[in-house]
Formats: structure tokens, sequence, C-alpha cells
């Protein structure tokens, strides 16, 4: 009903309102005019449908109406009359996509490099909706006059999870239909769901549910289709098509201009189906984008007005949020996290954040999720605590208490009317008190002593903040005040708390150099601020229900510069690092980049480390809050000085510094940039793997998956400087976990994300190298651009090898072809090297290379992965070994050895992956054992071992076992 179109009468006077032009386009029961509010000069398009329509069309209209987004078609209004629907959306002049590779045939590679990226951003937005586009086809893209493609009609898309023919078909059933027309147009809805095959995943075709993926791959057809001209699969006949799409590969896109990146991208999605189609992540981070992304922010920069440092940066983040930012993918909800603090029972422990990677699909994502842990969050007493003053306990006399000395059980058991009795006690005893001028202090002193012993009670705290006492007697009561807010857990909207907090700023703003009274001071003050902050949280109130003077949040700050006085910055510093865990409305003021250079001054000069760890853990919460606030400290010190806080410190300062550069970093492409340009800095956060604490480990963890992503480079020389090992040793847990198991629980979800990304990220990796193999196929020798390319991408094979062979990462990268595919990379690797990049590519190339597309070859590769000691890990090291063994010796001096290699390593290839009547032919196997026998003695002890292993498991699992004893 919501989405009912207003009635017909209303239209019909509304029509008055609209000037209809021509007819731009038709679909199946519909038209579209161009059209024109009168009196308004901004043309719109206005699709007039048929009734039968109404399910899509409300649809369409539930959908779209929040939408708002450049590469969407707007929805502007929607109406109807007597016989049909009338939708008013955005005038795209271009016409569909369709009919623009209709008249052009195809595009070029920048063609599709632009228009592809304008369908990623808007495919991103909407799965960032939790909507599944569901039915993409080129038909459904539209061109606007600027050149913008927009994704049109949404009428037979959903939401996530949603089953569309339950949705349409309430609609339908809604509809008035007469008897007989109703099951026809149960087939018509059938239909229409189908959507274009051409364009459908295979699991589609099979009757599942579109959902993200789904689109994706539409996506990547429609790519091909504008790069070709044709979608990857075409036939006139549906199951002939149907078969097609669930069992071949497409034609490779062999189009002249078809640049090596746009190629992979394509292959990456077809070939192999499901292993290698691509997600959000791998879509994102495709090298064929970059470079309009490049331009993308360039422009942006242009048009951009001068702003200041942090303004430039938070854009900065807008852009990139909207460009690469998570795709939490489920819905709007999944990706914000609640921290609320407000419910904890002892205000101590911030309350646990489910750490969960299971929703996130893109590893910035999932780092934001897992960035801060409860540890992270914690909060602790600004009063009384022993880390920042050192306190003598308190005690007081009861026999010469001016109120009857009940204990704190008893105070908490006192009913209405006693406690009424009692707190009137109590006010005019310290009336009296503060009138009188002989004896009064002592006892005075006394009744506080008291009072401070009693109220570690909640019920009382609860009872006495929300009482006259408040607000009337602070003078005489400050430090008690302050342990009152630390104890209390209900503040009433009518309690004093505000006198309290206003007095004590007039105070701190009239003594901000007695640095003694501001001890005094500021433990109550911070204890108040983070009440009320708190209680806001928790009543879920923007606005504030206690007012709390702005110059409150100024003496905070000026007490975290001003003096020298080390317990005073200490407080200045815990009171805001509790206000920053549960920061709500006017507690804002605290988010200043002044407040975060006064911190990391603090951080940076202050001798005492107690001080140090809260000056920075401060930092971090506040950077949570608002990134720009350590960007703006990131801009002004440079990531040198700021890393440089990595060495040499504790566990403690190392966490919080890690946290605060990885959120920092999180929003900003151009620090990270910065970071990852100086090999020291990374080093010096790789470093930070090798400290005893799991929690350290892990932040690294997280820093250094921001810092590798997208970077090939900077993963290369993490993999050269032992980031496997260090992966090893925390997956083996070889160092005993000695602190909270919790805390290694936090250490594996970093750990497995890393892993996760480092499977996602090694096939993207393998791919670019075959790509710049591919390029050199049947050359003699290769153009200086494909040298530069072989040299800049063959390096980073080492990261898949090193990967693959070690057995601990190994066996969590679970990408069936990736081990089969570094193996024959390696072995061209090392004919490369032997030969000297020529001859050999026209022979030996095609040959690998056909092999690791064929279809036998994957088959029979993951049975072999499966085994419990799987050989094709045990033959990898040996290559591995072999090439980096004989790689340079071998250059052209020693043919013979050379030859003997290539024997044995092309017998590995067959060994493990051929299955034809050449694999394991008797003069293949007698070649091998000749090579084995004459060439492994020169070998080191760890290959021999490695060449036994093989031989053993060969001889006694393998099906031909006897021949290979024979051989
Ligand atoms: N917003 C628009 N601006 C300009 N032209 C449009 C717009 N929307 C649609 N058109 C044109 O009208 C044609 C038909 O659009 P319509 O949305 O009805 O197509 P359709 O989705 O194929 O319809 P159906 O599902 O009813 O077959 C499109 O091919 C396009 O040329």
């Amino acid at each position: 009903q919501h989405f009912s179109p207003p009635h017909s009468s209303i239209w019909n006077n509304q029509m008055e309102n609209f000037i209809l032009y021509e007819e731009l386009g038709a679909g199946c029961n519909s038209v579209v005019y161009k059209g024109r509010r009168k009196g308004n000069l901004n043309y719109v398009a206005i699709k007039c449908t048929d009734k039968t329509k109404r399910p899509e069309i409300t649809n369409h209209v539930r959908l779209t109406q929040d939408l708002d987004h450049p590469n969407i078609a707007n929805f502007y209004e929607w109406y109807e009359t007597s016989n049909h629907l009338w939708l008013v959306v955005e005038l795209c002049t271009g016409g569909s996509l369709e009919s623009v590779i209709a008249l052009d045939g195809s595009l070029s590679q920048d063609g599709v490099r632009r228009f592809g990226w304008h369908l990623v951003k808007g495919l991103k937005h909407i799965h960032e909706l939790g909507i599944i586009f569901s039915d993409l086809t080129p038909a459904k893209i539209l061109l606007d006059g600027s050149g913008i493609l927009k994704f049109g009609s949404f009428c037979l898309s959903k939401a996530e999870g949603e089953t569309l023919q339950d949705f349409l078909t309430l609609f339908s059933a809604s509809e008035e239909i007469e008897e007989g027309d109703s099951n026809q147009n149960t087939d018509n809805l059938k239909k229409r769901l189908q959507g274009s095959t051409a364009y459908s995943a295979p699991e589609v075709l099979e009757g599942s549910e579109t959902n993200m993926n789904s689109d994706l791959w539409s996506l990547g057809c429609i790519l091909y289709y504008m790069y070709t001209g044709k979608p990857p699969f075409c036939s006139d006949n549906y199951t002939e098509l149907r078969e097609m799409i669930l069992n071949e590969e497409p034609p490779p896109p062999s189009c002249c201009s078809c640049g090596p990146y746009c190629k992979v991208l394509l292959i990456m999605h077809f070939i192999f189906r499901c292993i290698f189609r691509m997600n959000w992540p791998q879509l994102l981070a495709h090298p064929f984008w970059t470079q309009i992304i490049k331009e993308e922010e360039d422009s942006y920069g242009r048009h951009t007005p001068r702003m200041s440092g942090t303004q430039t940066s938070i854009v900065n983040h807008t852009l990139l949020s909207i460009l690469f930012s998570s795709c939490s993918c489920s819905s709007r909800a999944n990706s914000v996290r609640n921290c609320s603090s407000s419910d904890c029972p002892n205000q101590n422990i911030a309350p646990q954040v489910t750490l969960t990677t299971s929703n996130c699909t893109d590893t910035t994502c999932c780092v934001k999720d897992l960035l801060h842990t409860e540890f992270d969050l914690t909060v602790t007493p600004v009063i009384d605590n022993p880390k920042i003053l050192k306190n003598t306990p308190v005690r007081y006399d009861p026999k010469t208490l001016c109120v009857p000395a009940y204990s704190g059980e008893k105070l908490q058991s006192l009913s209405d009317e006693e406690w009424t009795v009692f707190l009137s006690q109590l006010c005019s005893s310290i009336e009296e008190q503060s009138h009188s001028t002989s004896t009064a202090t002592r006892s005075k002193l006394n009744l506080l002593c008291y009072l401070c012993c009693v109220v570690g009670h909640t019920v009382i705290a609860n009872r006495l903040i929300n009482s006259r006492l408040v607000g009337k007697h602070i003078f005489v009561l400050d430090s008690l005040m302050g342990l009152l807010a630390l104890h209390c857990r209900d503040l009433g909207v009518d309690s004093p708390v505000s006198e309290a907090v206003s007095t004590l700023t007039d105070l701190l703003r009239d003594n901000l150099r007695n640095s003694k009274i501001k001890r005094l001071l500021l433990p109550p003050l911070a204890e108040f601020l983070y009440l009320i902050s708190s209680q806001e949280k928790k009543r879920g109130s923007p606005e504030g229900l206690w007012f709390v003077p702005a110059a409150a949040y100024t003496g905070l700050m000026r007490s975290l510069r001003e003096g020298d006085d080390t317990a005073v910055h200490h407080m200045a510093a815990k009171a805001i690092e509790n206000i920053s865990t549960v920061l709500s409305g006017p507690s804002h003021h605290l988010v200043t980049t002044e407040i975060g250079s006064a911190l990391w001054y603090l951080f940076t000069h202050s001798t005492v480390e107690a001080v140090r760890v809260t000056a920075i853990s401060s930092l971090s919460r506040l950077t949570r809050v608002v990134p720009a606030i350590f960007l703006s400290v990131i801009d002004t010190c440079g990531p040198v000085a700021i890393l440089e806080g990595l060495v040499g410190t504790g566990a403690r300062v190392q966490q919080h510094l890690l946290t605060a550069v990885a959120a920092a970093l999180l929003t900003s492409c151009t620090q990270t940039h910065r970071v990852t340009q100086n090999r020291d800095l990374v080093l010096k956060v790789l470093r930070c793997l090798e400290s005893p604490s799991t929690i350290t480990r892990a932040k690294a963890i997280l820093l250094l998956l921001l810092l590798i992503q997208d970077n090939t480079h900077t993963l290369l020389y993490c993999c050269q400087n032992r980031l496997v090992i260090y992966l090893e040793r925390d997956l083996r847990k070889a160092t005993p976990l000695r602190e909270n198991p919790s805390q290694s629980g936090y250490l594996s979800q970093c750990l497995d994300l890393l892993i996760a990304y480092l499977s996602s990220t090694a096939p993207v990796i393998m791919e670019d190298v075959l790509c710049a193999l591919r390029g050199v196929i049947g050359r003699r020798h290769p153009t200086t651009p494909q040298s530069k390319q072989l040299k800049q991408t063959l390096p980073t094979l080492s990261i898949v090898l090193d990967l693959v062979s070690s057995q601990v990462t190994w066996s969590k990268i679970t990408s069936h072809c990736l081990v089969l595919k570094a193996l024959a990379v390696s072995y061209i690797h090392f004919l490369i090297n032997a030969k000297q990049q020529s001859l050999f590519l026209n022979t030996e190339f095609p040959f690998i290379y056909q092999m690791l597309y064929s279809d036998m070859f994957m088959s029979r590769y993951e049975t072999l992965l499966r085994a419990p000691e799987p050989i094709p890990l045990h033959a990898l090291k040996l290559l591995v070994s072999m090439t980096e063994h004989n790689g340079q010796q071998l250059s052209a001096e020693n043919q013979e050895i050379w030859e003997e290699s290539i024997h044995c390593l092309s017998l590995l290839v067959q060994l493990y992956c051929g299955e034809g009547p050449d694999c394991l032919s008797p003069s293949c196997l007698r070649s091998f054992s000749h090579v084995l026998r004459t060439r492994m003695h020169t070998e080191t002890p760890r290959t021999q071992r490695t060449a036994l292993k093989i031989i053993k498991r060969l001889v006694s699992k393998h099906p031909h076992k006897r021949t290979i004893r024979k051989a």
C-alpha cells in the first residue's frame, strides 16, 4: 500500500501540468516519452505502461525512490490513470547501451574502461544498499546527454535475500484481474522473470535466485559485449545457449585493440567459472581501472576549491569511500558497528564488539570491522586511579559522624521514607557545617570520607546524584561528586548534574594555573562528562539532555597542554580517552585537530610511559570517530615521524599507534601511498610481527593489509622480508600464546583475513604474470614495453611461490589451480632465465599455456591437491630450488645440464598434470630417472630430500607405480 501510486483523478489534474514530446522508445506494454513539467525547463522521461505491469512498476518505485547516484537514472514521481501507470524519471537522451553498441559495433578499450567504470560504480552503490539488480542487460542501461551510463529499469530487481517472484506475485494478486486472465498473467510473469538468458549467470539458469555474484557475472558479460559487440555466449536457440553458458568458455576476445588488462579482466570473469569469477575486491583492484581512477581523482582535485589539509583529507576520504570503500554487501545496517559502552555494568570494560569477517567481502571493510576491539575501548576511572595519582585509603570515624553511620548495604535497603529522612539529615549537616566557622573542618572531612566509602554502591550513587545534594553542595563535596558520577548508572533527566559540571568548569577556568586545584577538579569533571556522554548515548539522544558548557571541553584541552604537572596531563588525557569511547552530542567538541596535535605532543614529549599510553590511546579513539584528526597529525609530522613511534616502545603504545595509523589510512589513499613509498616504514610495521604480544601482531597484520592492498610491490617487499615466515609461525602457533585466549582468537581472525586476502590476490598476480607472458608468445624478441612488463610482473611470481611452497599457508590457500599455475609459470620463469628471454617462447610456452587452461588438467589437479601429502607441493619445491639454484649458472654455458634439467622439469609437469598417452611413458620415466641419477648427487641435501620424497610418493601411491618402479 505504501507504494500505491496517486489516484487517477489526481493524475488527470497532474497530467495538465506535463507536456509530452516525442516518443523515445517502447518496451513490451510500455511507451517512453520525452516530457516536461510546465514552468520547468528540465526535461524528463515519462514512461506510460499498461496496468498489467503494476507489480514491476511498483517494484521499481520501491527500490529506486531513495536512490541517488550519478550512475542510476533518478526516479521522480508516478501516477495512475484509468488504464495506465505513469512513471516520471530522469531523461537519458543517449538511448540504451544496446542501441549505442548496435550503432558503433563495439567500443575501444578506453571506451570500455570509461563506460565499464560507470557500471562498476553504479552497481557497487546498488549492492551497498542491499539491492540485487538481477536482470542486468545492455537494454537496461541508459546513456544520458553528457555521456554517463545509468542503470535504468529496476522493475525486476529485488532486495537481497528476497524472492522476486513472491513479491511480484503479491502485487499481481492485488490487481483486480478477471478470472481467466489470472493464469495467463502468472505465465507472463514467469516469462518476464527469466530475464535475458545471454547475460544470466550459470547458477541462475540452473534455478538459483539472483545474487550479487550473478550480477557481477552479468556485468562481465556486458563488458565483453561492449568490447566485442556480442555477448560472450550467443545462440538463437534457448537450450543451446543455456548449455553453452553452463559448460563452455567464451571465445577469448580477439579484437586487436584489446589491451592485456582488459583481456585478463574478461578472461578472469569467465574462464574457470566459479574459481575465477571476480568478486568486488578483485574487480575494483584490477589494474584495468587504475588509469580511470587516477583520472577521476585528478579531476576531483582540480575541480575542488582550495581547502585546508583536514578538509582535503575528508573530501579525499569521501571520494575514496565512494570508489573503493567497503561493500558491506548485505545491507547498510551491516556496515555500521555499534560501539556504545553505555550499558557496561562495571564501567571498566566497554561491551565486546562481535568480530566477524564473514559478512565482509571487501578487505578494507573487514579491517575496519576488526580494527577496534573491546580492548581498545576499555574505560578506566580518572578519579582514584592509582596509575595517575597514588591515593591513601579513605577512612572515617563512625562515632563522630553527624549522620547515622549506615553501612553501604543498609543504605541500599532503606525505604523511600527512610532515605528521605537520611538525605535531609545529610543536607542540613552540610549546610550547618558550611555556615559554621569553628570545628567544622574535621567533621566535614569525616562526613566526606564516610560518603566516599559508601557511594561505591550503584543504588546509593544513583539516589544521591539525582538528589538536590549535587548542585547545592558541590564546593564541599567535589571529589565525592566524582565518585558519584563514577558509580552512577542511571542519570535522571532532572538530575542537577549540569549545575555540578558548570560549577566545576568555572572553578577550573579560575584556577587554570593552579595544578593542585586542577588535580582536585579534573577527576570529578572527567567522570561527569563521561557519565553524561554515556547516558546520552544510552538514550540515543543526539542533542545534549544535560547541558555541558563548551568551556568544560576547552578546560580539558588546555589542561592537556599547559603547565608541567604530569598528573594533570594524565587526567585530561584519560578524560578524553573515556569520553571519546562514547562520543555523543556535545562531546563532539572534543574532536578537533587541536586536541589531536596536543595529544600527539603529549605522546611524543612525556617521559612517563603511562601518560604516553593514555595519550596515544585517546588519539586512537578519537581517530576511530573522525579519522581526519590523526590524518592532520600525519600531514603535519609526516609518516616517518609517526611510525618512528613504533620503535623501542612497549606493546601497548605499539598497539594504539598501529590502530590509530590504520584507522587514519583506512580513509586516505594519499597517506597510504606515502607510507608504502618508504620501504623503511613498511619494514617497521613488518617488524611488529616479531612482537611477543599477540595484539600487537594482530594490529600490525591489519595495518599491513592496508599497505599491501592494491600494491603488489609492497606485498612483494613484505614477502622478501619474511612475511610468510611470520605467518607460518602464528598459524602453527609455534609461540605459545601466553596471553588471554580471546586475544589469540583476535589474532587468528586477523590472520584469517590476511590469508583470505592473499589467497584472493595470488590468482590475480598469477594472471598478471601470465598476461605478461601471453603477450610475448610467438615473438623472438619481446618489444620494449613487453620486456618492461615482464620485468615488472615476473618477480611478483615469487609472492605466489612463497605462499604455495609454505606448508602452512599453502593449506589455507584453497584455489586449486594456483599451485598448478605456479608450477608451470616458475618452469617458464626458469626457461626465461636459462634462455635469456628468447626462442623457447615459440615452442614451449604455448604448450604450457594450453595445459594450464585445459579441463582435463584442472580436474586432475584437484584430486592431487586433496591428497594428504600433495605431490605438487613437493614438485614445486624441487622446481623452485632448481630454478633458484641453476637459473643463473645455466644461462648459456652449460648446455648439457640445462637440457637435463629441462627434461626433469618437463617430466615433473607431465607427471603431475598429464593424462595423455605420453604421460608416464617409459621413455619419459627413463629420462626422468636418468636425470635424477646423474644430477642428484650434486644437489643440495634439501633438494635431494624433496626429490626423494616425490619419488617415494610416486612409487607408493601412483596408479602406475609398477612402471615407475621399473624405471
Ligand atoms: N529514462 C529514459 N530516458 C530516455 N529514454 C528512455 C528512458 N527509459 C527508457 N527509454 C527508452 O525507452 C525504451 C523502452 O524503455 P523501457 O524501460 O520501457 O524498456 P524495457 O525495460 O525493455 O521495457 P519492458 O520491460 O516493458 O520491455 C528504452 O529502450 C529506451 O530507448
